[in-house]
């Protein structure tokens, strides 16, 4: 057998997110019974300071080879990085990408993509014209449950799929009028791009558009119509956000739902439903578990008698790190991609991602949500306080 192809990844910025996709990055891929890619973390960034990436670096358990930068700036100029993962709050993702794509790396960039659709369209010019690869990390995409559902679409298993109801709630409702999210956390704060659509309005639409975009044939890709009703919180963000999005030619509604109040989920134990159903004429797909990290599918066809047929979908743990959350596929995909030279995953296509922002963009325009100037320019800016962290 051949030796598997090796990514060097450099991860830009140390919060939560990027904690948690570099560990997934130092499992073993063996442990999840991958054996043609692996992958390396060469360096880390953090805006912050050098010595917060380097507390990263230990607190992930990753090589003592591995260098910390205190700038993005050096990160992106490391000849040894091939792949650059982004890990800032949305706000910063348009800047910092750019700022990658600019010096010459392949890029993965964390959802939401960016703040405007104009933003992600600039990105893509940019990858396509400097031969990069470039690929929103909405890591649910990569599941093994994910291939499984776009498999039973395609296969007709459900019929024709005439609705999806996708929901992903968090319930933080707070007295008097509050939400439990401090008014300067990225959820809420509008200066981060804040809001419950972009951070997790986008997982519903991940299911909407999975299962009646994505899995339409090529030539038949139809871009959808939406309607939204969108209340706003206090600082300007959108705190609950429902959105029907009509596909006319392909008889087809995505209801996308998301709330900062209410939860989709209120007791985190499955007993409330399945967060998505994907309705076809023949039978019904049920997603359980949160839509950014579902466990369960339930398949109920008009053929079995309404009786559920039940597939666990574990998230494999690599025992040697006690680790192991899921973002990895995500990782594998990208490193089959850069090994086959290809500059867009098929799973989640640039057209697919743009589409996608075009519907968030006119969602916030009929909720009449707007953020600052800084954060939704689509002009790039190497010294812009996103790059530099001069905040
Ligand atoms: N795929 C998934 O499951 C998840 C994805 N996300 C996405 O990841 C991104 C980051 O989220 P998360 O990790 O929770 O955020 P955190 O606030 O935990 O971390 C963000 C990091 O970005 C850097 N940063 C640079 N400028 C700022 C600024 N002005 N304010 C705050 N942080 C700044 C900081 O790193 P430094 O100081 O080192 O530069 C900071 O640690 C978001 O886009 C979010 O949507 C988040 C959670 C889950
Ligand atoms: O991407 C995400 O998934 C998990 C949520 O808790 C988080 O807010 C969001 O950013």
């Amino acid at each position: 057998m051949s030796s598997p192809y090796t990514v060097r990844w450099g991860i830009l910025a140390t919060g939560w997110i990027a904690e948690t996709f570099t560990k997934d990055l130092l499992t073993n891929p063996a442990s999840r019974g991958v054996h043609d890619v692996r992958h390396e973390v060469v360096a880390v960034s953090s805006s912050s300071s050098k010595d917060r990436a380097a507390e990263f670096i230990k607190k992930v358990d990753a090589p003592s080879s591995t260098k910390a930068y205190g700038s993005y700036h050096e990160l992106v100029a490391d000849p040894d990085v091939d792949i650059i993962y982004v890990a800032t709050p949305h706000s910063h993702h348009f800047q910092n990408a750019m700022l990658a794509l600019d010096a010459g790396k392949n890029v993965l960039c964390e959802k939401s993509l960016t703040v405007t659709a104009a933003q992600t369209r600039k990105l893509i010019e940019t990858a396509r014209s400097k031969n990069l690869f470039f690929m929103e990390a909405v890591w649910t995409r990569y599941f093994p449950l994910s291939i499984k559902v776009r498999e039973l679409i395609t296969s007709g298993a459900i019929g024709n799929v005439y609705r999806t109801i996708a929901d992903l709630s968090v319930g933080r409702d707070a007295p008097e009028g509050k939400i439990d999210f401090a008014d300067s956390n990225r959820m809420v704060n509008a200066d981060l791009a804040g809001g419950a659509l972009l951070d997790l309005g986008i997982y519903a639409l991940t299911w909407v558009f999975q299962s009646l975009y994505h899995t339409q044939p090529e030539t038949e890709k139809e871009a959808p119509t939406v309607i939204a009703a969108v209340n706003k919180y206090h600082t300007g963000a959108d705190e609950t956000t429902s959105m029907i999005l009509q596909f006319p030619k392909h008889k087809s509604h995505g209801i996308a739902l998301t709330s900062l109040r209410v939860a989709s989920e209120p007791d985190s134990k499955d007993t409330a439903g399945a967060s998505i159903r994907i309705q076809g004429g023949l039978g019904e797909i049920q997603v359980v578990g949160p839509a950014y990290r579902p466990h369960q599918l339930r398949i109920i066809t008009k053929e079995s008698d309404g009786k559920a047929e039940v597939i666990d979908f574990p998230i494999p743990k690599d025992e040697a790190r006690n680790w192991g959350h899921g973002m990895f596929w995500e990782a594998d995909e990208a490193a089959r991609c850069l090994r086959d030279g290809q500059k867009e995953s098929k799973t989640l296509p640039w057209s697919e991602s743009m589409v996608i922002m075009e519907v968030m963009d006119e969602t916030l325009r009929q909720g009449g949500v707007t953020y600052p100037e800084l954060i939704s320019t689509d002009v790039f800016d190497p010294q812009s306080p996103l790059n530099t962290g001069k905040r």
